[in-house]
């Protein structure tokens, strides 16, 4: 019987708990003043003597609320704690990149990530601390994801966006279904070597609990067991453990994403010529056997497979389908950027064909529509949070080691003294001036900093570039209509509660024209004679 188990079951487990939580608050709080007497350390507001900033950092939204207190103690780096846990948050992309980057070495690590541990993760790379495990894990993350490995999955990855766009038009009213199968679909193939059949697919359920599970969970490392880690042995019965309740409800989904399509590839693998298959997964397990063939020690486990395969599946899919429908919704909110990039392509293309890979260069504009989607609404708005590794000082403010760093991208982003009117979605503002632009800056850190940026950046990219491309060349995206055909604009919902995604919403989605019509369904049906 585990501890939490007996906890639950006993009325007096609690009670002594409490008490002994108690005792470590005091403790902590008291240590706590201590640091404060020393060095100076960045501002912030005001803070509860046994709770520190627990009660005053919302759950929801917490990077507006930051980027307010940023303005209020005009000090781009703030400082905070609670329950003895300490935390940074940077506010500019200057202190990011001073710190993150110029300092990389001294911001690798990660916090623990007490809630996510609850969730039942193996290995995986995003919450693993700086040290060994977490080089080699990049080691072999790595060269799969470069600029220049990327291409090896091109084809796929066009296929996927014409099939995602036939799916839309068939389906309009489901059109988000076509796009969680391209997200997947992409992913799945590259990390098991596994086809996603139709938006029905299990693997798209798979992928969207997980998604629901982590986009859910709050601001990574900020529940009140990542604060004061005791309290996850305390039942989640209590009215102040919703999040202990919310990983507990939600293990399943990690638990299924992290062994149902491995054990699926792993099959598939002994039933195929493993020569066959090019996957992660089949990789990584030709060479854990070749190890164990000739007696050679295997550094990188089954287990740590298992947890690498799953990092490419839940950090590349959900990721790729917010930022897929944050698209749909930014184009059908501004017809005339849509228009403008509509024309673009079908410039490049010369009429008469769907864009491919070599008109990628050709699409500018295009490529500008990608850049403000990302800035307007970056997904992970707080980052993934580093730590620090030992004692620093910046611009005269004392940060202590093993501080929590977060990155607020959102308040970066939304820097009026960067980005004039930075509420509008207006692609333009990154042309020079002479192009009828603002010369602003491209956006920075939506896929991190320094030695933990993201290693799916350049798939990423790749993938939200040729369906977007394919989305002009054969959708007209608009406003749903009424029961008269009137458009029916609209606010969409929105969830803060850790990544900031847009909720489903409805949108008209119409054929182009006939020939881009024909087009798109001639390819996707050549496909069928395509092994990939
Ligand atoms: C629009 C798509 C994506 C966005 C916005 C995004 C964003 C991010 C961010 C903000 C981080 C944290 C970086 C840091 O701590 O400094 C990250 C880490 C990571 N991402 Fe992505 N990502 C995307 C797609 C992908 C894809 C397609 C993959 C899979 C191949 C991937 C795999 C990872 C991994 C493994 C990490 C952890 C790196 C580490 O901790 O060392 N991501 N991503």
């Amino acid at each position: 019987m585990g501890v939490s188990s007996v906890l639950d079951n006993s009325p007096f487990f609690p009670l002594l708990l409490c008490v002994l939580i108690f005792c470590l608050l005091t403790f902590r709080a008291v240590r706590f003043r201590q640091i404060r007497s020393g060095p100076r350390l960045p501002p912030g507001p005001k803070a509860d003597f046994l709770l520190g900033h627990y009660r005053a950092v919302p759950e929801v939204a917490a990077f507006k609320k930051y980027a307010e207190w940023a303005k209020e103690f005009d000090s781009d780096v703030l400082f905070f704690h609670a329950l003895g846990t300490k935390w940074i948050v940077l506010n500019s992309l200057k202190s990011a990149t001073d710190l993150l980057e110029k300092r990389g070495s001294n911001y690798a690590d990660r916090p623990r990530f007490i809630m996510f541990e609850e969730m039942g993760w193996s290995p995986t790379l995003t919450w693993l601390r700086w040290g060994p495990k977490c080089h080699l894990h990049r080691k072999v993350l790595q060269p799969p994801f470069s600029k220049s490995r990327v291409k090896q999955y091109a084809a796929n990855q066009r296929r996927e966006a014409l099939i995602c766009c036939q799916g839309m038009l068939d389906d309009p009213e489901n059109w988000i279904n076509s796009v969680r199968r391209f997200s997947v679909a992409v992913v799945l193939k590259i990390a098991y070597g596994l086809e996603v059949d139709g938006s029905d697919s299990p693997w798209i359920k798979l992928a969207d609990d997980s998604a629901e599970a982590v986009g859910k969970s709050g601001a990574p490392a900020s529940s009140i067991m990542d604060r004061f880690p005791p309290t996850r042995y305390l039942p989640d019965w209590l009215p102040f453990m919703e999040r202990l309740r919310f990983a507990r409800t939600w293990r399943f989904s990690i638990e299924n994403i992290t062994k149902l399509p491995f054990e699926a590839a792993m099959d598939k693998q002994a039933q195929t010529d493993s020569n066959h298959e090019q996957s992660f997964v089949h990789e990584r397990i030709s060479i854990f056997r070749k190890n164990a063939a000739e007696s050679l020690a295997n550094e990188f486990t089954l287990e740590d497979i298992q947890g690498a395969a799953a990092t490419i599946l839940i950090a590349g899919n959900d990721t790729t389908a917010a930022t897929v429908m944050l698209l749909v919704l930014y184009l059908m909110q501004n017809p005339e950027a849509q228009r403008k990039a509509q024309q673009e392509v079908d410039c490049a293309v010369g009429g008469g064909r769907l864009p491919t890979w070599d008109d990628m260069s050709n699409l500018r504009y295009t490529q500008l529509v990608l850049q403000e989607t990302y800035r307007m609404n970056p997904l992970s708005p707080l980052g993934i949070p580093h730590a620090s590794i030992a004692d620093d000082v910046y611009g005269g403010m004392f940060i202590p080691r093993g501080t929590i760093v977060y990155q607020n991208v959102w308040a970066m982003m939304h820097d009026e003294s960067v980005y004039a009117e930075p509420f509008r979605f207006w692609p333009e503002r990154y042309l020079p001036k002479e192009e009828g632009g603002n010369a602003e800056p491209l956006p920075a850190g939506n896929f991190g900093f320094g030695r933990r940026i993201c290693i799916g950046k350049s798939l990423a990219e790749s993938s939200l570039l040729i369906v977007l491309a394919t989305m002009l060349a054969t959708l007209d995206i608009g406003w749903p209509m009424d029961e008269d055909g009137k458009p029916t604009p609209f606010e969409p919902d929105w969830s803060f509660k850790g990544q900031a995604i847009v909720l489903p919403f409805k949108a008209s989605i119409t054929s182009r024209n006939a020939k881009s019509r024909e087009n798109l369904d001639r390819e996707v049906a050549a496909f069928k004679f395509v092994q990939f």
